[in-house]
């Protein structure tokens, strides 16, 4: 069986911290690859602040030096809500030969008793856990934890400097901060 994981998210903007979780989970767990899958419309929050396809756009730029780094769409190609649920569902059945590891931070842990159909995705995925500032990984879920350097950034984080005209160099690739400055984003 082929090992992938999935880092699920709105990415509005990607940021460093996407990057460190998607590797150190490469790492630790031996995954061949990481596919990055962007919400059309997530599931459990406000819609993202930009267009999927700028969300995409940036998603592409963050990744593209990291040959274990995808990026998949399946989840745009859907459209409507984002439910984790019916895209595990569709890789499951599209590739049987392959064991997926849906990685999420501290926040999606305390929040997955309110996943859409949880008990029956607990079963068709594993959930891989990674700590995140002012959140625990306490959960009646089995979920396997992977110890990370934790790292306190968040996209709004990065909204919120930008509205405020602050610096959010360093906590984004460059190339998103170039695209995000080129395209007046988040202003
Ligand atoms: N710094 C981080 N440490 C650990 N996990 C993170 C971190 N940033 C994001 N994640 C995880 O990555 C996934 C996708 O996150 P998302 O794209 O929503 O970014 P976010 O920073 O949480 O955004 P926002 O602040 O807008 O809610 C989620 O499972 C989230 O928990
Ligand atoms: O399916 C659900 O009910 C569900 C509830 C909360 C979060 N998720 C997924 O978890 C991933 C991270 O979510 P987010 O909004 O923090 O980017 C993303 O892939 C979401 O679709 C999924």
């Amino acid at each position: 069986m082929k090992r992938i994981g999935i880092l699920g998210g709105t990415f509005d903007p990607p940021h460093i911290g996407h990057l460190v979780i998607a590797e150190e989970v490469r790492m630790a767990l031996h995954l061949e690859e990481i596919w990055f899958i962007p919400t059309y419309e997530p599931p459990h929050k406000q819609e993202a602040s930009i267009e999927v396809n700028k969300r995409l756009a940036m998603l592409e730029s963050a990744i593209s030096d990291n040959t274990s780094f995808h990026i998949n769409t399946i989840e745009i190609e859907r459209s409507g809500k984002s439910y984790t649920y019916d895209t595990i569902k569709s890789l499951n059945n599209r590739y049987s030969d392959t064991e997926f590891f849906f990685i999420i931070g501290g926040d999606m842990v305390e929040y997955l008793p309110h996943w859409h159909k949880i008990d029956e995705l607990m079963r068709m995925v594993k959930f891989v856990g990674v700590k995140r500032p002012g959140y625990s990984l306490t959960t009646p879920y089995p979920i396997q934890e992977v110890e990370i350097p934790m790292i306190d950034i968040s996209s709004s984080l990065i909204r919120e400097r930008l509205y405020k005209n602050e610096s959010i160099r360093y906590l984004v690739p460059d190339s998103v901060y170039t695209f995000i400055k080129g395209n007046h984003l988040y202003e």
